[in-house]
Formats: C-alpha cells, structure tokens, sequence
C-alpha cells in the first residue's frame, strides 16, 4: 500500500479515509467546498487534520496521535497546482534544476537531470527563457519537469489543466499520460473534467460534504455512477474503439472527430460528446459531413424540457421533448443518432508502456481503462 490518508478536518467537516495502491492514479472528483483541497493539503503537510493519520510508503507523514508532523518539502511529495507557480527571477532550466539541488544533488547532476525531464516535456528550447516569457501551456509543461525532477513518490495534480485554453489543453493531458502512466507514478488527481479522469487515472472517488460517497474503477464511476456529482460529471457520451486513419472504428460504426496529438492507428481511443451534440433522424440524412450511427432505441428517460433517448449500446441523445412526439421513437425503435465530426473528441486510451502492475483493490473488480477493447460492454 503506498499512500494512506485518514483524516479529520472538524471546522470543514472533512473526514477522509483514502487507501492508494502503488503506481496507480486516483482521481478526486466532487463539488464546490467538496473538500478535495484540503485532502492534499493534508496529504502535502500545508494543513494538519484534527486527528488523522498520513502514510507514504511504510513511512508515517503525519499522526496527530503522537503528534508528528514531517514538514511539506520533506516528504517526498509534489503539488503540481492550476497555475505553474514558477520562480519569476530564475530561467526554465534553474526552476527545473531547483528540485534537485534542494534534494543534495551536485550542479552538474542537478543540471542533467533538470535537461532530462526538461526533454521529457518537450521544453528543451525554453531552457534559456524567464516564466514571463512562457505560454500558459508552456509554464504547466516546465512545472510538471520541475515536479518529476524531484523523484516525488507521489505526485498531487490539482486540476493542472483548468487554467490553459483549448489548444494547450489535450497536449498537457497527453504528456501527463505519457509521464505519469509510462512511469507508474502513485498520483492523487483534483479535476472536473471526465476525459482527464478516463485518460489518466485508474481509479475515481467522489467527495461530497467532506466524504467520500463512490470509489471504484475510473471508467464505472463514470460510466454507471452511484452519486449525485458523480452522474453530473459523467452525462457524457463514452464510446470505445480502435482508431483507423481519421477514425475511430466502433461497434456503432466509424465515428469522425478531433484527434487528440498521441491518437495512433491502431490503438485503442475514446470517442467523447455530449447528449445535446446528438441529433436524432428516423432516416438516414443525406449529404451531411457528420457521424451517422444506426442504432435501437432502448429507453427513453425524461429530463424536464427534454429526454434523453438511450440506444442498446449505451449511446445518449438528448432531444425536445416536441422532438420526441414528432419521430414517434420508442423502446425497440431502430434511428440514427447523428453528431458533427466538430462536437466529437477523440482521445487515446493506449498506454505503451509495459503493462501496470498494480492491480485494483476494490474486491477484484477491474476495469479495462488500460486497455478498452472496442466492444459494447464498458458502454
Ligand atoms: N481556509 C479555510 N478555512 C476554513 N474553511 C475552509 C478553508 N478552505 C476551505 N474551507 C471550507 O472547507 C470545506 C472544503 O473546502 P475545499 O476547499 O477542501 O473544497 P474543494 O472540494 O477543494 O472545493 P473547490 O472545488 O471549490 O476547490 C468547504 O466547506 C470550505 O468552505
């Protein structure tokens, strides 16, 4: 067991009790005031727990019952935060070297290795650059060189992508894939966003009120939710497949859209778009750019002013409900459900490292994030 959390904040009415695996990444999901900050805070050292009990690899962090409490920059553990928080006066390569020279490292082995991860991140020709002179984008890429240049046994990523803009985003989540998971790196992951729970982590928990209200597998959480936010965050469409070219060859059919930067033929990728993206057509419309999936209706679920048409294969569309009555669709019915290739992220589910070996640790219970196989199970 690498990291163990047991924690009570009274004046936030927090109480968390967190198991993590070695080499595996969990993702923190919850609402507003959920309490997702002050579990790394206590995990990192900056906050002390009423009562509780932290444990990283075999080593007790914090135990308010014997009153230790090894400082932040002692305890092997990294915060990577929205923003990159880079020193303003030192350049790229000093900030990345700093880690490293804090652990006792000489210049000359400081520096090589701060030329590794800067290398990692694809920053080698920002080395020479002050943080004024960076891209957002840019910045998070020399922060995370700066977090993985200390060797941390664990990492915590505090919504690391919530402050870039569009571009800078999907190249961000692919390094993390590619840095994190390649390494079977033991991470804590704050995000709002779905893809980044599917793409980087093994594991999801949901916090609510301070506690936690649904842990399991990344991919069940968010496709078969048990919680409030958990359903909230997961309303999107999931669809797994192996890409081909310029698309993504499903069980539904081939399903066209933006490729992130590490999507490769033949590997195995998501396609992701919401309910609202999707139009429903009785026929099959002609002459239109778009993903056209023939697919039976097999519930209809009202939602107010509209209804979520759900097809066999797990696929949600979501219409008026004077749509509804005008295609005269029920359980059972056969119809396309049609999307813009514009509204459909395609993102890389491949890993292509060795296989993880850390294994679930939910009573057996594994999920293929890893590895999605294409067919119509996990949708
Ligand atoms: N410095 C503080 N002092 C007192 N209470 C705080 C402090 N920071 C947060 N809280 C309270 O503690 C609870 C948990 O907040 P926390 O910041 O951990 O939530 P969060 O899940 O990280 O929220 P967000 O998604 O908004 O960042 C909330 O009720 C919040 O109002």
């Amino acid at each position: 067991m690498s990291l163990s959390v047991r924690a009570r904040v009274a004046a936030r009415d927090v109480d968390v009790d967190l198991e993590v695996a070695e080499g595996s990444i969990v993702a923190v999901l919850g609402p507003n005031g959920a309490g997702k900050s002050t579990l790394l805070g206590v995990v990192s050292g900056l906050l002390r727990p009423d009562e509780g009990c932290v444990e990283l690899d075999g080593r007790v962090l914090t135990d308010t019952a014997t009153g230790l409490a090894v400082p932040p920059h002692d305890r092997s553990v990294v915060l990577l935060a929205q923003q990159a928080l880079l020193f303003p006066h030192l350049t790229v390569a000093g900030n990345v070297e700093f880690a490293p020279r804090s652990a006792g490292l000489g210049r000359r082995e400081a520096r090589a290795r701060a030329a590794h991860w800067l290398r990692e991140v694809d920053a080698t020709d920002l080395a020479d650059r002050r943080p004024h002179e960076l891209s957002g984008g840019q910045a998070q890429r020399v922060a995370l060189a700066r977090a993985l240049a200390a060797d941390p046994h664990l990492l915590l990523l505090d919504e690391p992508m919530s402050a870039l803009d569009v571009t800078a985003t999907p190249v961000l989540r692919a390094l993390l894939r590619r840095v994190l998971r390649e390494a079977g790196r033991t991470a804590l992951l704050v995000t709002h966003d779905p893809l980044d729970v599917l793409a980087l982590a093994d594991r999801a928990v949901v916090l609510e009120n301070g506690r936690i209200v649904e842990d399991g597998p990344a991919r069940q959480v968010l496709t078969r939710p048990r919680s409030a936010f958990g359903a909230r965050i997961a309303g999107t469409n999931l669809v797994t497949g192996i890409l081909r070219e310029d698309a993504l060859d499903t069980a539904d059919g081939l399903v066209h859209g933006r490729l992130d930067p590490d999507c490769a033929p033949g590997l195995p990728a998501v396609a992701v778009f919401t309910p609202s993206a999707v139009a429903v057509y009785p026929e099959l419309p002609h002459g239109s750019p778009r993903n056209a999936l023939r697919v039976t209706v097999a519930e209809l679920e009202a939602r107010g002013a509209t209804v979520l048409v759900r097809s066999t294969t797990g696929i949600a569309a979501e219409i008026t409900t004077a749509a509804l009555a005008e295609l005269d669709v029920h359980p059972g019915s056969t119809v396309w459900f049609v999307v813009k290739a514009t509204e459909v992220g395609i993102h890389s589910t491949a890993v292509r490292s060795q296989p993880r070996t850390a294994h679930d640790e939910h009573g057996g219970e594994t999920e293929q994030v890893d590895h999605p196989t294409g067919d119509d199970e996990e949708r």
